[in-house]
């Protein structure tokens, strides 16, 4: 299997919109790779360079250390499945899953030969005689792989393959995906922009937003560490708690003020002076439901916060419970999901002066953008970019400095409750005011 690298990639498409800038990243020989980002972050646009279907403006795709930018799609010997599936209607499953062997002229007791192979591997052997019509959506996915590798890929590039599948049955395929990816050992990109299939089925997450990339690492490690306020905003569910805080040192003491509330550390933890150091500085203070935990009202040794129960959400196991604090969600914008992003324009960079030695404005200052448009980007394909499954959610009352605590069924309160939660500050993140992490461990 071969592995699929970019080295600097950038495409500018002719209106100026900067569709991928400058990344480099490479998916190793058999690895599951997951490219993860809001709707037109680029991550479509990437595939698509990788696969050679576009010429990219500046940069290199490389595969297995060779540089393929001159060659021919084909010649790349990467597999695409888009998702829709695009089968042929009028073609039966064996056909369907044989039609590229044509097009290689193969012989017909080859391509049935392959075809019943592949349709073994993927357990649709018994739908061989049928008209796409005549498969759910699960069955036409699986078909759309076995088509796939029928020509045995040395790379699958996926597109957001499960967006047409219904919630219960993504679950499923998604796994089936990544066990057959998995199996066959091919190396695979995979885009979407649900976080919570990334984390679910990739070796490694890259996070796109704007056509850069913020952070490549193991689920794990993004999740847990993340780069960037946008990373750690993007990933996880329930939303992360994301709280404008200040930092004030006073003699030996050393707080975060969150407005109404401070979190204090203390005196023997090992982050004090380096969070001295930003005193008077603002912050975004980030916390993960699971980094808050209900504390009896008196009985917490370390830093606590205070609220009462707004609202509960019953999950059955367990519940999100949310409290008002009297705290302030952070201002900075990359911790803003709501919208589609809207990405980067040519123009943008360009009338960006003095310079700010953005990687493509050097390659590109000579080409001559068109006016940015207003309108949004072609290819969103959903109002929002963003967990489209909370929409319920995000269309009541904004709440201010809500935070979401996860609390274990047996033990919900009720709305209106006073509520103390423990802060995990092993857990506990803080980004600065440009959304960069803030790492108090490092120099
Ligand atoms: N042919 C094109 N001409 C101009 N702009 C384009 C073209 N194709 C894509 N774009 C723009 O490039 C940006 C990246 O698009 P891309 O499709 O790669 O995003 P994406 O992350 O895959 O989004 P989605 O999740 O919606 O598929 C978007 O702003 C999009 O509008």
């Amino acid at each position: 299997m071969v592995a699929i690298a970019t080295d600097r990639l950038t495409k500018v498409f002719d209106d100026g919109t900067i569709a991928v800038d400058d990344v480099s990243l490479e998916a190793r020989s058999g690895e599951f790779l997951v490219l993860l980002g809001p709707t037109g972050c680029g991550k479509s646009t990437i595939l698509r360079l990788v696969a050679g279907l576009e010429e990219a403006t500046s940069g290199h795709v490389l595969l297995d250390g060779e540089v393929v930018d001159g060659l021919d799609t084909r010649d790349r010997r990467i597999a695409m499945v888009f998702q829709d599936y695009a089968l042929y209607p009028h073609l039966t499953v064996a056909q369907n899953i044989g039609f590229p062997l044509r097009a290689e002229h193969e012989t017909p007791d080859e391509i049935t030969a392959r075809v019943a192979e592949v349709a073994e591997e993927l357990g649709i052997a018994d739908l061989l005689r049928r008209l796409p019509r005549h498969l759910s959506g699960g069955q036409r996915q699986r078909v759309a792989m076995a088509r796939a590798i029928a020509r045995r890929p040395r790379a699958f590039l996926l597109d957001e393959p499960l967006s047409n599948v219904d919630a219960g049955l993504r679950a499923e395929l998604r796994a089936d995906v990544a066990t057959l990816a998995r199996r066959l050992r091919v190396t695979t990109l995979y885009v979407t922009h649900d976080q919570s299939e990334a984390l679910a089925m990739a070796d490694r997450v890259a996070v796109l937003r704007r056509g850069r990339l913020e952070q490549i690492g193991p689920p794990g490690q993004v999740y847990d560490d993340p780069a960037s306020l946008f990373v750690a905003a993007f990933l996880g569910t329930p939303r992360t708690n994301l709280l404008q805080g200040a930092v004030y040192a006073d003699g030996g003491r050393v707080v975060l003020d969150l407005g109404s509330q401070v979190i204090e550390l203390p005196s023997d933890d090992p982050r004090l002076a380096a969070l001295a150091a930003r005193h008077t500085e603002r912050v975004t203070v980030a916390l993960r439901a699971d980094a808050l935990a209900p504390v009896a009202a008196d009985a917490a040794a370390g830093p606590v916060l205070r609220g009462a129960v707004r609202a509960i959400e019953n999950l059955g196991h367990e519940a999100l419970v949310r409290l008002t604090t009297g705290m302030l969600p952070t201002s900075v914008p990359e911790s803003r999901l709501e919208l589609p992003d809207t990405g980067q324009h040519l123009s943008d960079v360009l009338a960006d002066e003095p310079p700010r030695g953005h990687p493509v404005r050097h390659t590109l200052s000579r080409m001559i953008p068109h006016q940015r448009q207003d309108e949004p980007p072609a290819t969103a394909r959903t109002e929002y970019g963003f967990y489209p499954v909370y929409e319920a959610e995000r269309s009541a009352e904004p709440s201010p400095g809500e935070l979401v605590v996860r609390v274990p069924s047996p033990r919900l309160p009720r709305r209106g409750e006073p509520m103390t939660v423990a802060v995990d500050l092993d857990r506990l993140l803080l980004f600065d005011r440009g959304g960069a992490r803030i790492r108090l461990d490092r120099p």
